[in-house]
């Protein structure tokens, strides 16, 4: 395998055994463990990013989180030479063994994982512990990419299309395309939608190098339903598709190191690990955002300076709770956690939402031995190859239309995930060693695409180590139950399909505990086990909601000031159909900026208006390569400023979100 060790070995971080529960998978997990980490490629001491122990006390540019957009803004943004950045991430590096694919549940839990959970939720989760929610979220450098699934999924044309007819000028799926295959780097283009895909990006996308014989059954099955195999992420969005990932060579790509360890010897770009950002500060005159608040590694209290921009890229959750503890947000929510009001933001923290799914159990002929042992860590040590490469079916997915999406529209309502055949954790490695439950289990997860459901948080104190208060407020809205329900009973029918069959796939019909007295698959029987067992899926998005300038639904603003022709010619050349295509296309030249602020940003999943159908990640980073170039061209490539600078000393894009709506309007 490519790479050299001949460098200082990272920090460990969370072992494999101890992900796995520790004490009976000692030995052989142990054991893998010491392996993969001699894998140069996988270990990667000497192309992982430096980081500083110690900061400068000014920079050019902030960037507050190192996650799926934050990695992406900051390796960007340190392109340019003359800028100095700096990278803030919470968390430390990542460890070998989330390089891993079938280890991807592992993390979940562990001291990568911030393991936040909602408050007590009145309709959903109310099998868990006091009613709350799990949500998983990275605490490490690569943030959440760090720990997902690493499915490769844009969204559909309608998701950014009504964006925009909602006002988001800019972001119509034509306009945010060119920013997905910025990043794109696709191993299988000639296999996928011409036009669609790019190489040369950072990003490396492809299906993982193995895939189970049921993954092939599961599209088999979609096409005898009537469902298309085909690219997911092409011309349109309905049908089934080993999706594609981003793995590089079978082990996962976080964003961070597609981005960050390839800019690793830049001067200009310093990466603080383990510094936690507690708040923004913001001149009160000029309303400009002009330093962080952090606490350092070594427990310190430092404040840095920035003589451009802050961007805030925190996450859904964090984010707004960072803007929150600067005094920017909702004066009651404030005034309650004992932080001064700066700059009133009602809609920080609302409006947000997830996609909301539900297990359905099936259980499978097999021979019910575990995935994991010496033969496949083999395959996977020596040639990234077999069940260690990939997700089990995990790498399957579908966009279904239930009876309240109109198929025309190609605007699927539900997507299904796939769970099973997971080369994930073993006591011995050896093979024929039998599964705990004693027989084989897989899952179809029908998951809501557009929920209408929607959420808050809030911080409950001034303190910034205390997790915001989540109320996620699933399955309020009614109709996220009825196409819930509808995406169990396509589930259901999906594994009753020939090719499905020949697995011997049957519904587990153990009724949901304290769903007993509903006849078990009636219509009352599923709206109870889906509240009682929710699956919170991971999308977490816009808690940030970008909207209008001056929505007051709005916290960052995607105004259109000025049209600028760009072109890639480069894109053609690296799209690898043969075919030419160039786009020309306008762009705004005012990012996500926090309403009425000035040099604050967000970029990151909260500024997603409403959530694309599919998994977030690439529409991510889609928005930190938006945000970086949009950065680059207020403070490179203008010369006017690209906000109308209004009356209060130079301050620009002054508009408070009290402001009624008719004001608001007239922005239009
Ligand atoms: C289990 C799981 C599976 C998933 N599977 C998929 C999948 O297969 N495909 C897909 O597309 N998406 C998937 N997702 C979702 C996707 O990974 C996320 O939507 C995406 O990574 C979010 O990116 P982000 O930049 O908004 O936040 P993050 O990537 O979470 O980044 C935020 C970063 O900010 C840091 N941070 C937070 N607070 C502070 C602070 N105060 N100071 C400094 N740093 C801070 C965090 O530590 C983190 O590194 C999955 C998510 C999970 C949890």
């Amino acid at each position: 395998m490519a790479g050299t060790c001949d460098c200082p070995m990272s920090a460990a971080g969370p072992t494999l055994a101890a992900t796995c529960g520790g004490g009976a998978f000692m030995l052989f997990m142990g054991l893998l463990e010491v392996f993969l980490r001699s894998q140069c490629d996988l270990e990667d001491p000497c192309g992982r990013t430096q980081y500083r122990r110690h900061m400068d006390s000014v920079y050019d540019f902030i960037v507050v989180g190192g996650g799926s957009a934050g990695s992406v803004v900051a390796a960007r943004l340190s392109e340019v030479p003359q800028w100095r950045v700096l990278l803030l991430e919470a968390g430390f590096e990542e460890p070998t063994g989330t390089q891993v694919p079938s280890m991807f549940l592992n993390f979940i839990g562990s001291s990568i994982d911030w393991g936040y959970t909602t408050e007590p939720e009145s309709m959903a989760c109310l099998s868990e512990k006091e009613r709350r929610c799990y949500w998983p979220r990275g605490k490490v450098l690569g943030g959440t990419s760090v720990m997902n699934g690493m499915m490769y999924m844009r969204g559909s044309r309608h998701d950014y299309d009504s964006w925009a007819a909602a006002g988001v000028e800019g972001w119509t799926y034509d306009e945010v395309l060119p920013y997905f295959l910025k990043s794109e780097d696709n191993k299988q283009a000639d296999q996928m939608d011409q036009g669609y895909h790019a190489t040369g990006g950072p990003l490396t996308v492809s299906q993982f190098p193995y895939h189970p014989p049921l993954s092939y059954a599961i599209v088999k099955a979609g096409e005898e339903l009537g469902y298309p195999t085909r690219d997911l992420n092409g011309e349109m969005h309905t049908g089934f598709m080993i999706a594609q990932t981003t793995n590089r060579n079978g082990s996962r790509l976080s964003v961070a190191r597609a981005f960050l360890r390839p800019a690793k010897s830049r001067p200009n770009l310093h990466v603080m690990l383990n510094a936690t950002v507690t708040k923004v500060l913001i001149n009160q005159t000029t309303r400009q955002a002009y330093a962080v608040e952090v606490r350092n590694s070594f427990g310190g209290t430092e404040v840095i300076f920035a003589n451009n921009e802050i961007v805030i890229s925190a996450g859904a959750v964090a984010s707004p709770q960072i803007l929150q503890l600067s005094g920017v947000g909702d004066p009651a929510v404030l005034a309650r956690a004992g932080v001064k009001t700066l700059h009133e933001l009602p809609a920080v923290g609302q409006n947000l939402h997830n996609h909301v799914a539900h297990f359905l159990n099936f259980e499978v002929n097999d021979n019910n031995t575990t995935p994991l042992n010496w033969a496949t860590a083999m395959e996977y040590l020596l040639f990234r190859d077999g069940l260690m490469s990939g997700t089990g079916i995990s790498e399957v997915t579908a966009f279904i239309n239930t009876k309240y999406a109109t198929p025309a529209d190609d605007n699927p309502d539900v997507q299904l995930f796939f769970g099973g055949f997971l080369a994930d954790c073993a006591k011995t490695g050896q093979v024929g060693e039998k599964l705990d439950n004693g027989s084989r289990t897989i899952q179809i997860i029908p998951t809501v695409l557009h929920p209408k459901s929607r959420g808050r948080l809030e911080i409950g104190s001034n303190d910034p180590f205390a997790y915001p208060k989540i109320y996620a407020n699933y399955l309020s809205h009614p109709d996220d139950i009825k196409t819930l329900i509808e995406g169990i009973k396509f589930a259901i029918k999906l594994s009753e399909t020939k090719a499905l069959k020949r697995f011997g796939v049957r519904l587990d019909k153990t009724p949901v505990s304290g769903c007993e007295k509903y006849k078990f698959g009636c219509d009352a029987y599923w709206e109870c086990a889906v509240r009682m067992q929710t699956a919170p899926e991971n999308h977490q998005a816009g808690s940030c909601k970008m909207g209008p300038r001056g929505d007051p639904t709005a916290v960052v603003d995607p105004l259109l000031q000025k049209r600028a022709e760009l072109n890639f010619p480069d894109r053609s050349e690296r799209a690898g159909s043969g075919a030419r295509f160039t786009f020309f296309y306008t762009v705004s030249l005012v990012t996500p900026q926090v309403q009425g602020l000035d040099r604050l940003r967000v970029a990151d999943a909260s500024i997603l208006p409403a959530v694309p159908s599919g998994n977030t990640n690439a529409p991510t980073v889609m928005v930190g390569e938006r945000a970086a170039d949009f950065i680059k061209q207020r403070w490179l490539g203008t010369t006017q400023a690209p906000y109308p600078l209004g009356g209060h000393g130079g301050v620009s894009n002054v508009l408070q979100a009290s402001e009624t709506k008719s004001t608001w309007q007239q922005w239009l």
